[in-house]
């Protein structure tokens, strides 16, 4: 059960990449003043990872090192949440969780088009 926290909700958006995550987190986060954290740029800033996966090509995520790394900003709230995985937070942190959904079709032409701009 969440507690109220001294600066406002936490709201996690989760979903696959490409349904909008993003796009909606930075957009509710200027329209309600919470702060947007986005995990992956947070890993990336702060190198929380634990090494390398050599299948996907990306490097692996140090859950626990996040949530050392977000402990304290989730116990006051007012936080926006963006990641595409969801099981290892703790419940606790979010007073709402959103789960973006996006027609398969329509995502294979998003990341279609991500991995071109990428180029
Ligand atoms: N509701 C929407 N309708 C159409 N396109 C969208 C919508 N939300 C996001 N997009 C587009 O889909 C792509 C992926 O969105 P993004 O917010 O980066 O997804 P995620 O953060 O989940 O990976 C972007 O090009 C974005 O402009």
């Amino acid at each position: 059960m969440a507690t109220i926290k001294p600066h406002g909700p936490n709201v996690l958006i989760t979903g696959t990449p490409g349904t909008g995550k993003s796009t909606i987190g930075t957009e509710l986060a200027t329209r309600t003043g919470l702060k947007y954290i986005n995990i992956g740029d947070l890993a990336k800033e702060e190198e929380l990872y634990e090494g390398y996966d050599e299948e996907y090509q990306c490097p692996i995520l140090n859950e626990d090192r996040v949530i050392d790394e977000l402990e304290d900003t989730m116990s006051l709230g007012g936080n926006i949440v963006d990641y595409h995985s969801c099981e290892f937070f703790p419940e606790r942190w979010f007073d709402i969780v959103f789960v973006l959904r996006t027609d398969n079709s329509l995502l294979y032409d998003r990341l279609q088009n991500r991995i071109e701009k990428e180029k």
